[in-house]
């Protein structure tokens, strides 16, 4: 049996009972019921997914896993492909946006380079798992092999070991790779018979010119592809190595009843596929942010999934899902913390 399936086989369904026992103690909390809103859902989601009636999220783990792609060489993207190994080094130094903002929930950051064209080895405080160096173009050829995806799985998988390990009870994916919007736009055109058009955006900031130019890359490299094909082969014909690695620490997640903040577009298109190998993965998942990336939204629809924030980030990293994380944190203390009306001798009835 493969790592894939005995991951698969351990993921079962959120707990039914911790559920209710959330539902029914917010009920008795001393507010109107129901006047936390979206708050309230989220308590009662984090109590199914950690099967524990009161759910704790502290501390959070930020992985950022990091990958190229043979795509970039289209010129798809704004910023060119040595980026990403320059960004890896900033997030070993402290200094990307992800960083302050993992600071800020008290995460532990990971960055784990996955297969960077040039390889991170001797950059200190990077995580090397290398898959290969850089995937193939997609416009021309597969992104990789069936034997690498298996690989990258395994790497995210590995990656919420040392996660749980150090005692992490929820987790935040994040994702460096230049050019990888357009891998999971073609990902996402793959799965939801949505047209280029539809799923490409700006990324990085491209001109209408280039953008253009990225749907026709997309269209070629979906020409080339068998969009029918299992959801591993889809990914082997169009993914990306980060990508991979983030479905299966989504799938390693679900297995360890680990609550998921999805971050952006990138981030999304990872948890879908991990949905496509595992419809339950879904419950367990949280959407942080909708990203100003057109196909986010897509993204987020073809999960059937409402966003916390919508501030207009066109980032990844993690860093919007980071952003979000404080509601979790909320949502738990309302439900831990708040007096019920018999403790606090409020009247719970409306007159
Ligand atoms: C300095 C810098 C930092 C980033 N941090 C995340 N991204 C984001 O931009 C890239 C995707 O956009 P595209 O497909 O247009 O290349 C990814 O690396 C993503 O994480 C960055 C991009 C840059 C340039
Ligand atoms: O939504 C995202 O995650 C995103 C958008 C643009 C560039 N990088 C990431």
């Amino acid at each position: 049996m493969s790592h894939l399936d005995t991951m698969l086989e351990r993921i079962q369904p959120t707990c039914a009972d911790s559920r209710a026992a959330a539902l029914s103690r917010l009920d008795q909390l001393t507010k109107p019921r129901g006047s936390l809103g979206r708050l309230e859902e989220l308590a009662v989601e984090l109590a199914a997914i950690t099967a524990q009636p009161l759910p704790r999220v502290d501390p959070p783990a930020v992985v950022v896993f990091a990958a190229d792609h043979g795509v970039a060489a289209e010129g798809v993207s704004a910023y060119p492909q040595e980026v990403s190994a320059q960004m890896v080094a900033n997030f070993a130094a402290g200094g990307a946006a992800i960083n302050v903002l993992a600071r800020q929930i008290g995460a532990h950051l990971e960055v784990v380079d996955v297969g960077v064209a040039t390889s991170c080895k001797g950059i200190d405080g990077v995580v090397i798992d290398r898959v290969r160096d850089g995937t193939g173009n997609i416009a021309v050829e597969d992104a990789m092999s069936d034997e690498e995806v298996q690989a990258a799985l395994a790497v995210g998988m590995r990656a919420v070991e040392r996660a749980r390990r150090r005692g992490c009870r929820s987790l935040i994916l994040g994702e460096m790779g230049i050019a990888n919007t357009s891998s999971s736009s073609a990902l996402l055109a793959a799965w939801t018979g949505l047209r280029p058009q539809q799923v490409v955006g700006r990324g990085t900031g491209i001109d209408d010119q280039r953008l253009a130019h990225k749907c026709h890359v997309i269209e070629r490299a979906l020409a080339r592809a068998d969009v029918d094909a299992d959801p591993l082969r889809v990914m082997a014909q169009l993914g990306g190595l980060e990508i991979t690695a983030m479905t299966g620490a989504c799938l390693a997640a679900a297995a360890a009843r680990l609550p998921v903040v999805m971050d952006g577009f990138i981030a999304t298109v990872a948890a879908l596929a991990a949905t496509r190998l595992c419809p339950t993965v879904k419950d367990y998942l949280i959407a942080g942010h909708r990203s100003d990336e057109a196909g986010h939204g897509h993204a987020l629809a073809a999960l059937d999934v409402e966003p916390l924030l919508s501030l207009g980030l066109r980032l990844g990293e993690g860093s919007g899902a980071a952003l979000a994380f404080p509601l979790l944190h909320s949502a738990c203390a309302v439900l831990a913390e708040m007096a019920t009306f018999a403790d606090a001798g409020v009247a719970d009835e409306p007159s």
